[in-house]
C-alpha cells in the first residue's frame, strides 16, 4: 500500500491540486486560453482528492496542515481518480472546451519511492551539450513551488540548467543599497545553498553560480556554454539594480544579440502592479493609501493559482561550470586583526530555518487551528511575535510564493479570522506599486517639497539608536533583537522608527539605511515605504501616537521580551521594567541596575518626548510654509500624480493625506479656489535638489529662514545626548560585544 508521506505532503497537495483538478495551475502567460473552470470557491481547491479521501459527510479540512493530515490517511490506490487528468479536465474535453497547455503536459506525479529525477542518458536525445532551457534564478524567487520559470522549463521537456548570477560591480553601483555585507545577503547565501540542495535531492540538478562584471555578461556566457536556446526567469519588481527591471532588460538585450530567446514570468506579487490604476474620481481614501489601491486590485484579474513543484526536470549531459557559492562572498564575515573571524551570522542561523521547507512549515503552523492567525487581530502588537506569521524573509527572497500563501490563507478562512492579516499581502503589493511610481523613493521624499526639512545631525544619538542603547527598553530590546536575529516585529519597528524620526528628529533615511543593513527581510519597497511614512514624507504619513515610554506596557505586558534582550534590566519589577528611569534608587540597586555613565544601562537619549515631538512637528510645518504652492486650501499636501497611477488624474496636482497637526492655517494655499487638488500642471513636482537639499539625508543648513534657525537651535539643545552616553551599555551581553566589535571592524574598513 502506497501512502501519502507527510514529508511530501506539500508537493502531494500541489500535485493533487494540479493533476487532479487540472485547474490550479492557471498561469495566463503559460496557458494559451485560460481554462474556464478555474475554481472560484475555497472549497474547490484540492476537492477531488479530498472528496475521495473523506468519509461521507465529514467536514472538509482547510489549509495545508489540515489537508496534509487528511492526505496522510489516504490510501492513494483507492482514490478513484486517474492521476494526472482531472475530472474538471475531462468535463472540459467532453464539453468541447479548449485544453490547457499545462493539463496537456502533466507529468507522472512524484512519489516518495520514485524521486522524479530524469537521468542524464535520457536527455541525450535532447541534443549535444544539452541545449534546452536555462533557468536564471533571482534573489527573489528561490523556491521550487510556484516557480513559473522552472515550471515552464519542465514543460519543454528539454534539459534544464539552473544558474544564479552575481555581479559585484552592479551590486556596488547600488551605493548604500548594495546587498553585499548586509544580513539580507547572508540570508540570500543560505537560501541559494538550500535551494541547491533541494534541486539535487529532488531532480539531480545543481545551481551553477556564475559571477561576472555584469549579470548580462554572466548569463549570456552561461547560456552559450550550455547551448540553451532559451533563458527563463522571473520578472523583477524593483526598478534598478541586479534584482531590477534594468537587469532583466540588459539580459534580454544581450541574449537577443546571440539569438537566444528570453521569457520572464511574474510570481513575486499577487498582482501585476504596473497595471493597477486607482480611481481618484470616487472618494475611497487618499491617493497611495491602502483603500483605493485595494479597491483597484479588486478590478484586476484574480490572483493566479500557484503552480506546483515540477514533477521532473531533465538533467543536462554536461553540467555547467560553477564558481561555487562562497566565491560570491555573500556570507563573508569580518576578520579580526588576529585572523579570527567575527561570525555575526550564528544567531541568525539559530533563529531561522533558511529553507523552503522552513518557509512552508512556518506558514502551515501559522494558519493551522490554534496557530497565530486566530490571535492576529488582537495580538499582533505583542513583541513576542506569538500572533504574527514571522514569514517576511521567506517572502522577501521568494522562498515562499505570495500566491500560494494567498490561496492557503483563503482556504484557512483568514479573511474571517483577521481582516488585518488578510490585507497584509495587499500592503506588500502596495509598496511595490509605490516603488514603481516613485522609483527614487528609497532616497528621496515622495513629497518632494519635504526635502528641505531640517533634521538633527546628532550622530551620537543615531549610534545609540542603532546599538539599542537609547534608554527606552522596548526600543533597545527591538534594536538588539534586530542586530542579533535580523528581524523584529512590526510594532517594535514602529516605535523604534517613531523614536528616531519624531523624537530624535533624525532623518528617516538613516533608519532605512540601518534596516537595510540589518534586516534579513530588508525589502527595497516595503522598507522605503514604511520609513517614508514614519518620516512623514510618504503617501500614508503616519498619524498615530506610539510612545517609546509607554509602548512597552502594551507590546510586552509580561516583560519577557525586554528581559531577554536587555538582561541587565531583568531583575527589575515588571511595573518598572519598561520605565527604569522611574525606579527609586534602592530598587535599581537591588535589581543590579545602574543608569547612566559608568552604569550598565543608559539614561534616556532624550527625556522630554512631548517637546521633542512638537519640535519635529515644527520642522515639518516650517518647511511646509516655505512651499505653500504644494498645499491646498485646506492645508493638505499636493503631489503631481505619476503617469500610469490613476484612471483619470495622472499628471495633475492632487491632494494627499496630511496629518491634521501639519495642516496649519498658514500653509493653506489655494487663493480662494474651492478645490486646489485637481489642478493640471505641465510637469512633475519640484525635485528635491530644487528645494535646498539633495534629498540624501542631512540638510546643509545654508540659506535657511529664521524659522529654520529657531528649529535648529531647539534641536541643538535637546538632542545633545553625549553627556548621558559616556559609557553606554556595559551590559556584558555577548550581543553588545559583538556589536561593538562589528562597529569597530566596519569603521576600520571604511
Ligand atoms: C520602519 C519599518 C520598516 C519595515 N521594513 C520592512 C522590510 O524591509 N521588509 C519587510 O518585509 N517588512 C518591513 N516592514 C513591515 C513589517 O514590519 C514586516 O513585514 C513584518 O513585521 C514582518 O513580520 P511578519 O512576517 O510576522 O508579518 P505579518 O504581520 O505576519 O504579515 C505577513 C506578511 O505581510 C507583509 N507585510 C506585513 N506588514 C506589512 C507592511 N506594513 N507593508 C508591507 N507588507 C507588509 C510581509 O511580507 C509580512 O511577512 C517594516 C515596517 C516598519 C515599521
Amino acid at each position: 500500500m502506497r501512502r501519502w508521506n507527510r514529508a511530501l505532503a506539500k508537493s502531494s497537495i500541489d500535485s493533487a491540486a494540479i493533476d487532479l483538478t487540472g485547474t490550479c495551475v492557471y498561469e495566463p502567460s503559460l496557458v494559451a486560453a485560460p481554462v474556464t473552470t478555474v475554481p472560484t470557491r475555497d472549497d474547490d481547491l484540492h476537492s477531488p482528492v479530498l472528496a475521495a479521501a473523506l468519509p461521507e459527510g465529514a467536514p472538509r479540512p482547510r489549509g495545508i496542515s489540515a489537508v496534509a493530515a487528511t492526505l496522510d490517511a489516504v490510501d492513494v490506490q483507492k482514490v478513484p481518480i486517474q492521476p494526472r487528468v482531472s475530472r474538471a479536465f475531462h468535463a472540459n474535453v467532453r464539453g468541447g472546451l479548449r485544453r490547457s497547455a499545462l493539463a496537456a503536459s502533466s507529468h507522472p506525479p512524484a512519489t516518495p519511492s520514485q524521486p522524479a529525477v530524469a537521468s542524464s542518458t535520457a536527455c541525450s536525445a535532447a541534443g549535444g551539450l544539452g541545449g534546452g532551457t536555462l533557468v536564471w534564478l533571482r534573489p527573489f524567487d528561490l523556491r521550487l513551488h510556484d516557480h513559473p520559470a522552472l515550471w515552464y522549463a519542465a514543460q519543454r521537456r528539454r534539459p534544464v540548467h539552473v544558474v544564479f548570477a552575481w555581479s559585484d560591480v552592479e551590486d556596488a553601483a547600488q551605493g548604500e543599497w548594495q546587498l553585499a555585507g548586509t544580513a539580507a545577503a547572508f540570508w540570500l547565501h543560505h537560501a541559494i545553498a538550500s535551494l541547491d540542495a533541494a534541486l539535487r535531492r529532488r531532480y539531480g540538478l545543481s545551481v551553477a553560480i556564475r559571477a561576472g562584471e555584469s549579470l548580462a555578461g554572466a548569463i549570456l556566457a552561461a547560456a552559450k556554454e550550455s547551448g540553451a536556446e532559451e533563458v527563463a526567469t522571473s520578472s523583477a519588481c524593483e526598478p534598478v539594480g541586479p534584482a531590477g527591471h534594468t537587469a532583466n532588460a540588459a539580459v534580454e538585450s544581450a541574449l537577443e544579440g546571440a539569438g537566444i530567446s528570453f521569457k520572464s514570468f511574474n510570481s513575486f506579487l499577487l498582482r501585476d502592479v504596473t497595471q493597477v490604476r486607482v480611481d481618484m474620481g470616487t472618494y475611497r481614501g487618499h491617493f497611495g493609501t491602502l483603500t483605493p489601491f485595494h479597491h483597484a486590485c479588486m478590478g484586476q484579474p484574480p490572483v493566479p493559482w500557484p503552480t506546483s513543484e515540477p514533477a521532473a526536470l531533465e538533467t543536462p549531459r554536461v553540467v555547467l561550470r560553477s564558481e561555487g557559492l562562497d566565491a560570491l562572498g555573500l556570507a563573508r564575515m569580518p576578520v579580526r586583526a588576529d585572523g579570527s573571524v567575527l561570525d555575526w551570522g550564528v544567531p541568525i542561523l539559530t533563529a531561522w530555518d533558511i529553507s523552503e521547507e522552513g518557509a512552508l512549515a512556518v506558514l502551515r503552523r501559522f494558519l493551522a487551528p490554534g496557530g497565530g492567525l486566530g490571535r492576529y487581530e488582537k495580538g499582533r502588537q505583542l513583541a513576542d511575535a506569538s500572533a504574527v506569521a514571522r514569514i517576511s524573509p521567506y517572502l522577501r527572497f521568494g522562498m515562499l510564493s505570495s500566491r500560494l500563501m494567498f490561496h492557503e490563507m483563503k482556504a484557512a478562512g483568514a479573511k474571517d479570522q483577521s481582516i488585518v492579516f488578510w490585507r497584509r499581502l495587499v500592503w506588500r503589493d502596495l509598496a511595490y506599486w509605490q516603488l514603481t511610481l516613485f522609483p527614487r523613493m528609497r532616497d528621496e521624499p515622495i513629497r518632494a517639497h519635504y526635502a528641505g526639512q531640517v533634521w538633527s545631525q546628532d550622530q551620537h544619538a543615531l549610534e545609540r539608536w542603532q546599538r539599542g542603547c537609547t534608554g527606552y527598553p522596548i526600543v533597545d530590546a527591538g534594536m538588539r533583537q534586530l542586530w542579533a536575529t535580523g528581524w523584529m516585529p512590526q510594532n517594535v519597528r514602529m516605535v523604534s522608527a517613531i523614536l528616531l524620526c519624531e523624537h530624535l528628529n533624525i532623518h528617516w533615511l538613516e533608519g532605512e539605511r540601518w534596516f537595510h543593513h540589518t534586516l534579513v527581510d530588508a525589502d527595497p519597497a516595503i522598507n522605503a515605504m514604511m520609513w517614508q511614512n514614519a518620516g512623514k514624507s510618504g503617501l500614508d504619513q503616519w498619524n498615530f501616537t506610539m510612545s517609546p515610554a509607554t509602548a512597552g506596557r502594551t507590546q510586552d505586558p509580561r516583560g519577557d521580551y525586554v528581559r531577554r534582550w536587555c538582561p541587565e534590566l531583568a531583575r527589575l519589577p515588571l511595573k518598572l521594567l519598561h520605565t527604569p528611569w522611574e525606579a527609586p534608587e534602592h530598587v535599581l540597586r537591588e535589581a543590579g541596575v545602574a543608569l547612566g555613565p559608568g552604569g550598565n544601562y543608559p539614561e534616556r537619549v532624550i527625556t522630554d518626548l512631548q517637546s521633542a515631538a512638537r519640535a519635529s512637528g515644527d520642522a515639518i510645518r516650517s518647511q511646509r510654509k516655505r512651499s505653500v504652492e504644494w498645499s491646498d486650501a485646506q492645508g493638505y499636501d499636493l503631489l503631481v500624480l505619476p503617469r500610469g497611477s490613476t484612471l483619470a488624474h495622472d499628471g495633475r496636482k492632487f491632494r494627499v493625506f496630511t496629518a491634521p497637526q501639519y495642516r496649519n492655517a498658514d500653509t493653506a494655499h489655494g487663493g480662494g479656489r474651492a478645490n486646489a487638488r485637481d489642478e493640471a500642471v505641465p510637469e512633475r513636482g519640484p525635485r528635491s535638489s530644487e528645494r535646498g537639499g539633495k534629498g540624501k539625508g542631512k540638510s546643509r543648513g545654508k540659506g535657511r529662514s529664521g524659522a529654520d534657525d529657531d528649529v535648529r537651535r531647539r534641536w541643538g539643545g535637546m538632542a545633545d545626548s553625549r553627556q548621558a552616553f559616556q559609557a553606554p551599555c556595559r551590559a556584558g551581553t555577548s550581543h553588545q560585544s559583538v556589536l561593538d566589535e562589528y562597529m569597530r571592524a566596519s569603521d576600520a574598513q571604511r
